[in-house]
């Protein structure tokens, strides 16, 4: 460990580390399901650490907290109800809210601490939270998803950490059935899906559950968020049988999208062009995932 720098080691990524230079650490605890850590870095701002696993940084969560959301609510039209599982800082609920037509935003997030720290280090992402239409459950999104009413939700996005710990669940078929459940006809899922370069195994195995689970469209879309491991990072992009979605052309690119919302800030990273270019694959990678 070289003093004055954080790096991200772990089996989930063999042989290789990004780190981050140190000013100053603003919180460590355990909670019931990971440690918890915040620290000050020197060029990304403050970031968040679960399990000596980097979260969020404030310099780079624009990229994925935007793409995340707004890949599915823009594929489809008009959405109204919206379930988030995980997403504990608040940050997918901010970019969630930005969608006029929403009504009624769910958040089921298993650890509490994670909620309590965003809201303390991070206020510009907890923002979310404030908004009139969140409702936050604390708990396990599997039990959740199996107790919501069928066609419950337009969409779900699953904003997870990794399968190593306490969302390991939320990468299994169970779930995915579960979500496909509580989705209405030709509503959609977006979940956070790692990287091409370093999980192709992982992810050719959630493709084949998806294409099992989800009888409208399967679909990968990756983007760029500089202090994840390998610098990427992927979403599977799914809906349910019904009304076709076409996610590589969104029928409401971003007129949905309130992109002055005064409390949040104009977008920083989404728009249409980046949102259909988000679905171009390398080889090595559409060999895998379009092989269905
Ligand atoms: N809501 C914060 C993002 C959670 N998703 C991350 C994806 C990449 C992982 N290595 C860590 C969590």
């Amino acid at each position: 460990v070289i003093p004055g720098w954080f790096s991200e080691i772990s089996p989930m990524w063999p042989g290789e580390a990004h780190s981050l230079k140190v000013e100053k650490i603003l919180f460590q605890g355990k909670s019931e399901y990971q440690d918890v850590m915040v620290f000050q870095s020197a060029t990304y701002g403050k970031v968040l650490v679960l399990d000596g696993v980097i979260q969020l940084t404030e310099r780079d969560e624009c990229a994925y907290q935007e793409m995340i959301t707004h890949l599915p609510l823009c594929s489809i039209p008009n959405p109204k109800k919206v379930l988030v599982v995980g997403g504990g800082d608040g940050g997918v609920l901010r970019e969630v809210a930005r969608h006029t037509s929403i009504e009624h935003i769910d958040i089921c997030e298993i650890d509490k601490m994670v909620v309590d720290v965003s809201k303390e280090f991070f206020p510009d992402v907890a923002v979310g939270y404030d908004d009139p239409r969140v409702n936050l459950h604390i708990g396990d999104g599997v039990a959740f998803l199996k107790a919501a009413p069928e066609g419950s939700y337009d969409a779900v996005i699953v904003d997870s950490s990794d399968p190593i710990g306490p969302a390991q669940e939320l990468f299994e078929k169970p779930f995915f059935e579960s979500v496909a459940k509580a989705l209405r006809p030709g509503g959609v899922v977006c979940t956070q899906a790692e990287s091409i370069w370093l999980h192709m195994d992982i992810i050719e195995d959630i493709v084949a559950n998806c294409c099992q689970v989800f009888k409208g469209s399967v679909n990968y879309a990756w983007t760029t968020v500089p202090t994840y491991p390998s610098g990427v990072i992927g979403f599977m992009l799914c809906s349910t049988e019904g009304p076709k979605v076409d996610f590589k052309n969104p029928v409401n690119p971003i007129d949905a999208i309130d992109k002055q919302s005064k409390s949040v800030g104009p977008l920083k990273f989404y728009n249409k062009e980046i949102h259909s270019a988000a679905f171009c694959l390398p080889s090595f990678a559409k060999k895998v995932i379009e092989a269905k």
